[in-house]
């Protein structure tokens, strides 16, 4: 995406995402059978160095199977620590106590996933004159742990064998868990919902940034400026549950059993604080501050601008490089939305604040109508929106360069990315906004399309039901016809953008894909965000996140290791997979992820019927020389490491490990991956993972998240949604 370029992205095909699954070998032989009359009892068989195909033992060759009246074949999958294997076709008479003959010639190989030697025939020499020859087929790619998943699931949904071998950690077990005990486990899954953490349900464009303007001695009056909250209304004879229609909030935050939920975007008024405050950080990550990689014993204030460490590796090289080398003004990056009213301009400008802020980007979100309903009340009418409306138009252009001149200011003041959401639907009005931007900061345009008109119409709806625009406006449909006349009106100068760095996302609200288009796009942030709006839908889906049972290590107050279950941890598992069965019974593409320690596949063992997936990524956070430990002997053992660690947990690094820093930049691509998935998935991790991946969700600042409450034995479920994102939980035992 080199400047001055321009490519488009199909995002009905998977796109660029698998790059980080960590790829396994697929690895299918095909044999053409030649076998002569009475030749017929010998079945192909493959045999090799790995226990997979029998580790050189004749009696565990894996059998080919017929694939064709003249084809045998076979599948396997090598896993990454077996990425050498070395393998020989041989012949096996049905009749066992028969001798094997084994293919003549050198040893077949593959290495580094290269395969050696792979041509030539597979000749078997029955006797001194008489030898077989068959033509072989083989062929190796390497694919991703989700794409292993779905051709498990194709097996799934086609009822046939399945012909992939090798692939321990895909669950095809249809039966009951160990003992039969999942089945025996009668669960009614709501008498185990719990409350959520205590927040309230706020409309996105809430949570913006308030106008400097009307900061009153330092300090802003909360109250005064924030935007009134929604008033729900049922549209009249309208059937909410049809699919034109968008879910009631109401419906959705009080469904049977749902004690309390809360929405993307949602904040605790410490969480506001927080934001307000503006705890700058720099992780090295796309910010142009340059801190130097710093050990925690040398850490300046925690609240100090330059204080967060580097983060380590290529990312953050590419990063820096790019801050080193780039012209001033892209230390700053504007993404400006355009679009028409109700194309999902500030859903996609919060959900990308949320994303940029959990990976360490200090980043604001400028929402232009808020600071028209501050300045000029909630209650225009669509007339005030008419391009024949002088006043009107003066009056929207005035908000429009207040916000951007407040979001300039902020990044003068070391303000990474600010995001500027507005329609920004005439050249006119986006030549202004570059103007007021030259030589400060980098505007890339971030357009939402959408041609459908189902779509459209769920959007208008449910705008009506939760912009602050309309919170006064009791009757659904006079707010419904005067949004629709306000849309008309910005429809008659609507100009889409051909101008200047861009990024479109046509149709991503489709279901079906979409598209998106780049221009100009260059640079380690912009390529980011770019990746994030690629993989990102509005498919309705639960995901599920859960610690591992109870660890004999959990018991032993020990931290780290990778010890097997408790007895209580092993119950744990036995109810775990009891409430997968009935909470995903009818979601036959769900997939289980567990990290690629014990305590996590234990816990999932006994849920069958989901293919599963392990993922380094989801280890807990490496203690380094601490592993084994309990807190109480560092306390008594590493005084300096304890305090340190006390002092500021986020950044505190165990010597030779990872700080929670670390851990939340390993998670991006598992964040990436879930966002991506379209079907629930259930993730068994580990305290320290689950809090970085639920404060993404939860919207929740950094500086919190080692501070989490992550409870063992409980479930959290966010449901993602054309709302945003829902909490529920569910407390199985104590
Ligand atoms: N890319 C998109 N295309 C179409 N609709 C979307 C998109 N992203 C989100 N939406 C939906 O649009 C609804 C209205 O979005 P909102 O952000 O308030 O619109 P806008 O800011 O454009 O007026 C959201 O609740 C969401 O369901
Ligand atoms: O960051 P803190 O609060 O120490 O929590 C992380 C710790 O949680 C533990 C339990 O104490 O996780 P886990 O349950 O996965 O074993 C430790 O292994 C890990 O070091």
């Amino acid at each position: 995406m080199g400047a001055g370029s321009s490519i488009n992205v199909d995002t009905s095909s998977h796109v660029a995402a698998d790059d980080h699954s960590g790829g396994q070998l697929y690895v299918s032989l095909k044999m053409e059978d030649y076998i002569p009359k009475g030749k017929q009892n010998l079945v192909p068989h493959v045999y090799g160095s790995v226990p997979l195909v029998g580790s050189w033992d004749e009696s565990k060759a894996l059998p080919m199977e017929r694939e064709s009246s003249s084809m045998w074949q076979l599948s396997f999958v090598v896993s990454p620590n077996h990425e050498t294997l070395d393998f020989k076709f041989l012949l096996k008479p049905k009749d066992n106590n028969e001798p094997c003959i084994v293919e003549e010639g050198p040893t077949r190989q593959f290495m580094g996933g290269t395969l050696q030697g792979i041509t030539r025939l597979a000749q078997f020499r029955l006797n001194a004159d008489e030898v077989l020859e068959y033509r072989v087929c083989i062929k190796a790619d390497r694919v991703s742990p989700f794409d292993l998943a779905a051709s498990w699931r194709a097996y799934q949904q086609n009822l046939e064998p399945s012909t992939v071998r090798g692939i321990p950690d895909v669950s095809i077990n249809h039966e009951g868990g160990e003992n039969g005990l999942s089945e025996s486990l009668d669960l009614d899954l709501e008498q185990y919902v719990v409350p959520t953490p205590p927040t309230s349900v706020v409309y996105a464009a809430n949570l913006t940034e308030n106008p400097r303007s009307m900061k009153h001695n330092g300090s802003e009056k909360d109250v005064e400026l924030t935007d009134p909250p929604p008033t729900i209304k049922e549209p009249e004879g309208v059937d909410s549950e049809k699919d034109t229609v968008g879910p009631d909030p109401a419906k959705l935050h009080h469904s049977p059993g749902m004690v309390e939920s809360k929405s993307v975007g949602t904040f605790s008024p410490k969480q506001k604080q927080y934001n307000e405050k503006g705890l700058l950080v720099d992780r090295g990550v796309g910010s142009y501050r340059l801190a130097r990689s710093a050990s925690v014993t040398d850490l300046p204030d925690s609240e100090s601008k330059n204080s967060m460490p580097a983060a380590a590796g290529a990312v953050a090289a590419a990063a820096v490089a790019d801050q080193m080398l780039g012209p001033k003004e892209d230390m700053h990056l504007a993404i400006v939305l355009v679009g028409l009213p109700a194309r999902g301009k500030t859903f996609t400008a919060a959900k990308l604040t949320r994303y940029l802020r959990w990976l360490g980007h200090d980043t604001k979100h400028f929402n232009v109508g808020k600071y028209r309903r501050l300045k000029h009340g909630a209650n225009l009418s669509a007339d005030f929106f008419r391009v024949d409306n002088p006043e009107g138009m003066e009056a929207r252009n005035e908000v429009a360069a207040l916000a951007m001149d407040d979001m300039i200011a902020w990044m003068q003041e070391g303000g990474q990315v600010g995001i500027f959401d507005a329609t920004n639907s005439t050249s006119h009005r986006r030549n202004m906004l570059m103007k007021m931007a030259e030589g400060k900061c980098k505007i890339i345009f971030l357009e939402t399309i959408c041609n459908d008109p189902k779509i459209i119409e769920r959007n208008i709806r449910l705008k009506v039901q939760q912009s602050p625009d309309y919170s006064e406006e009791m009757d659904f449909e006079a707010g419904y016809q005067d949004f629709k006349k306000r849309l008309e009106n910005y429809e008659k100068v609507y100009e889409p953008v051909n101008e200047g760095s861009y990024i479109k996302m046509i149709d991503m609200a489709s279901g079906k894909g979409g598209q998106i288009q780049v221009n100009n796009i260059g640079g380690y942030l912009p390529g980011r965000i770019v990746f994030f709006l690629v993989n990102t839908h509005l498919t309705p889906r639960p995901i599920l996140l859960t610690r591992h049972g109870e660890s004999r290590d959990n018991v032993r107050g020990r931290i780290g290791g990778d010890t097997v279950l408790s007895t209580k941890g092993e119950l744990y598992a036995k109810k775990l997979s009891n409430f997968v069965e009935k909470r995903l019974q009818n979601e036959r593409a769900a997939s289980i992820w567990t990290s690629t320690l014990q305590r996590t596949i234990l816990t999932a063992n006994q849920i069958v019927g989901f293919p599963k997936v392990q993922w380094r990524a989801l280890d807990e956070i490496n203690a380094g020389v601490c592993d084994g430990m309990t807190y109480e002997e560092i306390k008594k053992n590493m005084p300096e490491e304890y305090e340190s660690r006390k002092k500021d947990k986020l950044r505190y690094r165990y010597p030779r490990g990872e700080s929670y820093l670390d851990v939340i930049q390993r998670l991006e691509p598992v964040i990436i991956e879930l966002e991506r998935q379209r079907a629930p998935v259930v993730v068994v991790s580990h305290q320290a993972v689950l809090r970085a991946l639920y404060a993404y969700f939860a919207d929740r600042p950094l500086k919190e998240i080692p501070h989490i409450e992550m409870p063992l034995h409980t479930i959290i479920e966010i449901q993602m949604g054309v709302t945003g994102v829902q909490e529920k939980r569910y407390k199985l035992m104590d």
